[in-house]
């Protein structure tokens, strides 16, 4: 499951005295305000933080799937912040994979389909995406899922899907919102150890906001939000 050239040590992710602003009726509510994080190659780090203090946002920020309205946020070296869409679009698709807690496969397409989806999207020939995709489902332990529609799927199968589609284009980073919040707690277990086997073996780096302390417990690094602040849990 080696993604090759990625060496450990630099950073992938820095994100830099980032804002993020809301008006909520009359007020303006900061997020985050001046939030400073980097995330090393390889590395693997938790984000434990109460609801409603903004995992999602800073994953959504730190994924270029929202601009920050303050800072900047660097991927690779490249500030991506201001950046034109179709810049950050191509940043996304070869650099980042996202799992969410609800799984967020298409409905018509078996999981194999669903795994080949980025992989075609980025041009590679069919018959590669399908050897990779079968790959990724024997990896997850549901290779005899292959040709199963989502709603033929447990929450835990659901969720491997998810993780092996995110994985498919062997992005740089890892980003996971409360990937196993929707399970019970053994398949949530061992869900989330199956994860966690596969970025390491991968080399990815990885940021996975999760409310499980235990599972948290597995990553290198765990931080939490305080004030609109990222801050290092001990
Ligand atoms: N587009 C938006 N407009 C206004 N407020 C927003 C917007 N997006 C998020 N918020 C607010 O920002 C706060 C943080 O939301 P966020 O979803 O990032 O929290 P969270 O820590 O991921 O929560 P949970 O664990 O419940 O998913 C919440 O108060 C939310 O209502």
């Amino acid at each position: 499951m080696s993604n090759g050239a990625r060496e450990g040590g630099h950073p992938v992710l820095q994100m830099v005295d980032v804002g993020r602003h809301f008006l909520q009726g009359e007020n303006q509510i900061s997020i985050l305000n001046g939030a400073n994080f980097t995330l090393d190659a390889g590395e693997t780090v938790a984000l434990v933080a109460p609801s409603g203090t903004g995992k999602s946002t800073l994953l959504h920020l730190a994924g270029l799937l929202e601009r920050p309205d303050d800072g900047d946020i660097i991927i690779n070296g490249e500030a991506c912040g201001h950046l034109p869409d179709e810049r950050r679009t191509a940043i996304r698709r070869s650099e980042i994979g996202f799992v969410y807690q609800f799984h967020h496969l298409l409905p018509e397409f078996t999981a194999l389909e669903n795994i080949m989806m980025p992989q075609l999207i980025t041009g590679l020939p069919k018959a590669e995406a399908s050897e990779r995709a079968a790959q990724l489902l024997d990896y997850m332990r549901i290779g005899h899922r292959a040709g199963h529609r989502p709603s033929e799927l447990s929450g835990g199968e659901q969720q491997r899907v998810a993780i092996a589609r995110a994985v498919a284009n062997a992005p740089l980073i890892l980003f996971a919102d409360e990937p196993t919040g929707n399970l019970d707690p053994e398949t949530a277990g061992y869900v989330f150890e199956a994860l966690d086997a596969l970025v390491r073996e991968s080399g990815l780096s990885a940021v996975i906001a999760t409310h499980n302390h235990d599972l948290a417990s597995l990553m290198d690094r765990r931080v939490t939000l305080q004030d609109g602040l990222v801050v290092e849990l001990t």
